[in-house]
């Protein structure tokens, strides 16, 4: 089985899938971390990030390990332990650079897929980001475009970040302006053909989680269905 969670940032994608991977006993993919690993590989190098080709090709060239366990997330990029550095602010900040560079999207779709089709044998995976339902797993057996208000989005991602670490411009960047600049390449504020859409802004975590998890129980998985 997979679930596919789509949405803006602050919607509770990393959380609730994760949850959901949790309860259900499936493994879990967080693909926004791949486009952190790309865009910290490329500052790590200096590379200039509007250089598409350069970037694509830091791409191609990475090595990348990522956990599918929802409880032990870890990246690794080129032998360095990365989990913590693509959270930063500076990787944030600029990360929109990388994930509109459509050679980048090309070779980490590719990956995503593989890491897909591999957790297929370990009995399904829930993977989240912004075009999974559309582009990355269109065969998805569950489809969830996750929403809340932008107030609600902003005030979360608020809260996680030390408190006073953040200014109210530096908030709306990191959410506001990164939306705007990533719908420029997937569609992730209406919900696609056969998308579910979970409004939030007025449910707690676990009620998300739950919800989810009892439309996945509910859903015939395909290879069952004959
Ligand atoms: N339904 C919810 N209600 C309140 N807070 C939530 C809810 N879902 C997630 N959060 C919190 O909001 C923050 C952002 O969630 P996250 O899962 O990182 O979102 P996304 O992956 O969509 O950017 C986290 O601190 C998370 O614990
Ligand atoms: N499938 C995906 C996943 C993430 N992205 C983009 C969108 C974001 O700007 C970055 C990082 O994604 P991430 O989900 O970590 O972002 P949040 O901070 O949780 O909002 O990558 C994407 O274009 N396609």
């Amino acid at each position: 089985m997979i679930i596919a969670v789509d949405g803006p940032s602050g919607s509770g994608k990393s959380s609730t899938a994760r949850g959901v991977a949790n309860r259900l006993g499936l493994r879990y993919l967080d693909t926004g971390a791949t486009y952190r690993a790309v865009t910290w590989s490329a500052v790590e190098r200096g590379l200039d990030l509007d250089d598409t080709a350069a970037v694509a090709q830091r791409a191609r060239e990475l090595v990348l390990e990522i956990s599918t366990d929802p409880d032990d997330q870890f990246v690794i990029a080129d032998g360095t332990d990365i989990t913590a550095a693509i959270r930063e602010p500076r990787i944030s900040e600029v990360v929109s650079k990388i994930a509109t560079n459509l050679d980048v999207r090309k070779e980490l779709i590719r990956r995503q897929r593989a890491i897909i089709d591999k957790a297929q044998t370990d009995g399904g995976i829930v993977v989240e980001g912004r075009d999974i339902a559309t582009v990355v797993a269109t065969d998805a057996e569950l489809k969830v475009l996750l929403t809340a208000d932008q107030e609600a989005r902003m005030a979360r991602r608020g809260a996680e970040l030390a408190a006073g670490s953040v200014t109210a411009a530096e908030l709306r960047d990191q959410i506001v302006r990164r939306d705007a600049d990533d719908s420029t390449v997937s569609e992730f504020q209406v919900a696609s053909d056969g998308a579910v859409t979970i409004d939030s802004t007025d449910l707690t975590l676990e009620e998300v989680v739950d919800v989810i998890s009892r439309l996945a129980t509910e859903t015939v998985p395909r290879s069952q269905e004959l």
